[in-house]
């Protein structure tokens, strides 16, 4: 049979992968595939670059819609990222009558809903299973590993960027600035790192794993989404002192009023896995009703790593399009008529845990008056931490800082709670609040 032809849209990180690893290994993929797969045209604005990268015997342009309109393409990858342009690229080949692979996870989180009723309507897959962290085969796991349970919440470090700049920071003392610049330069940080810092990237991701762990719609616009910009390097250091790691989370669980779906920074014991996860390495805790809880683990960007994941999809299509398309795994794992219709909570209906950092005056009963602030609001405490003064604001230093670690509480009850500490006169500055996943 002759081979399946791939069309390439973008061939910058990963799509450079894509080509290698699929030339490298083409042998041993045509096994498991039963039939070649082989990339025949790429469209890139960098023709000096994309034509180095595959030499001779494929074509290479600039307009990505030639390789659409190319009737003998079958598939076509898109790994141009961004939402603008890969939206209409994606669309029209899914009108063209392509099945289309991508790794690109903005895309989906805010447009998947439109592109998967196209792609349904039309008879045609739309993969991705490299939009979730990188090389780790999370979404067939969510999608078909797990399809007997019911899913309980899944938590994981979902980029690579942030794990590798907390890590770094945590480890070599060295500063924000230096580690970004470092984790642009071995390509793990999006074109616009503001996504991977500000939380936006794991937002997208966790986004679509809610939308596949819980059969809802992908709805990006109702997470709550935090970075790791603002945190403070003594919060590390007292995270550890309290036995917590610092972990960039994306969350998502089912509660019976509906989804809790964030990402933030989060305490995470010391002991667990996930907590000891370095570097740019992602993780994917998933606990289900019947198998309990699972971890994946993994690289979870860079070139080959995430290269794996667009392949591991290009062989899913070559050997599942002929199949009648109702026969198919769906793209969010339940079918579309089938999907439910629960709601994403607002965060003051979210229940966790907290860490809460306060700098008070270092005076006879401001440890009480918190305290007996957090007992009337209903929140009960778990550890309190006092730093000495001395520690804090240097010899004879009248501040402290006072760290206090709650159990379970409605995040609205805890809001409500915050404002009144922040106004008592013995509170003399912001209070930090980072939230607590205990993961078990
Ligand atoms: N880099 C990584 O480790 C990972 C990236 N992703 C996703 O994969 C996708 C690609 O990412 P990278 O390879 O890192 O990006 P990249 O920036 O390295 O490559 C993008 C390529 O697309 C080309 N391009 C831009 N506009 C184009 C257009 N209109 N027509 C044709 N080519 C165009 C650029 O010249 C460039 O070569 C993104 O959606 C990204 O979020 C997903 C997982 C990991
Ligand atoms: N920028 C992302 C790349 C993969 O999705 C990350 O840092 O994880």
């Amino acid at each position: 049979m002759k081979p399946i032809q791939v069309g390439l849209l973008g061939i910058g990180t990963v799509g450079s992968g894509t080509f290698k690893v699929l030339q490298r290994n083409q042998e041993e993929i045509k096994r498991r595939a039963g039939r070649g797969i082989e990339i025949t045209m790429v469209a890139d604005l960098d023709l000096a670059r994309a034509r180095a990268a595959v030499g001779e015997g494929v074509q290479v342009v600039n307009d990505a819609r030639a390789v659409i309109a190319n009737p003998d393409i079958d598939i076509v990858i898109e790994l141009i990222g961004g939402y603008g342009i890969a939206r209409e690229l994606v669309l029209e080949a899914i009108a063209a009558g392509k099945h289309v692979v991508t790794a690109n996870k903005a895309l989906l989180a805010v447009h998947g809903t439109e592109i998967f009723a196209a792609a349904h309507a039309k008879g045609v897959m739309v993969a991705f299973e490299a939009a979730v962290a990188g090389g780790i085969p999370i979404i067939k796991a969510l999608r078909e590993g797990l399809t007997a349970n019911s899913i309980q919440w899944i938590a994981g470090i979902i980029n690579g960027t942030t794990n590798f700049i907390l890590s770094e920071m945590r480890d070599k003392g060295l500063d924000f600035a230096t580690v970004l610049k470092e984790a642009q330069r071995l390509g793990y940080a999006e074109a616009d790192p503001t996504f991977d810092i500000e939380g936006v990237d794991a937002a997208h991701k966790v986004t679509l794993m809610s939308a596949i762990a819980f059969g809802i719609p992908v709805q990006f616009d109702k997470a709550h989404v935090e970075g790791i910009t603002k945190l403070a390097a003594q919060d590390i250091k007292y995270a550890e002192q309290l036995g917590y790691r610092i972990k960039l989370l994306g969350v998502t669980k089912r509660k019976a009023q509906g989804i809790e779906l964030r990402v933030h920074p989060s305490l995470v014991p010391a002991k667990r896995l996930l907590a000891n996860v370095e570097g740019a390495m992602n993780a994917v805790v998933v606990n289900g009703d019947a198998v309990g809880t699972t971890l994946y683990y993994g690289k979870g960007a860079g070139s080959e790593p995430t290269a794996s994941a667009v392949i591991a999809d290009l062989v899913d299509i070559t050997r599942l399009h002929t199949a009648d398309a109702a026969h198919r795994v769906p793209h969010l794992a339940f079918h579309p008529d089938a999907m439910s219709d629960l709601q994403v909570l607002p965060m003051s209906e979210v229940v966790t845990s907290y860490y809460l950092r306060m700098r008070v005056a270092d005076e006879a009963g401001v440890l009480a008056q918190v305290t007996g602030l957090l007992a009337t609001a209903g929140i009960s405490i778990d550890a309190v931490l006092q730093r000495e003064a001395d520690e804090v604001g240097g010899e004879g230093s009248t501040q402290t800082d006072l760290i206090i670690l709650t159990h379970d509480t409605r995040e609205g009850t805890l809001d409500e709670a915050l404002a009144r500490l922040q106004a008592l006169p013995t509170v003399l500055a912001p209070i930090v609040r980072i939230r607590k996943e205990e993961l078990s």
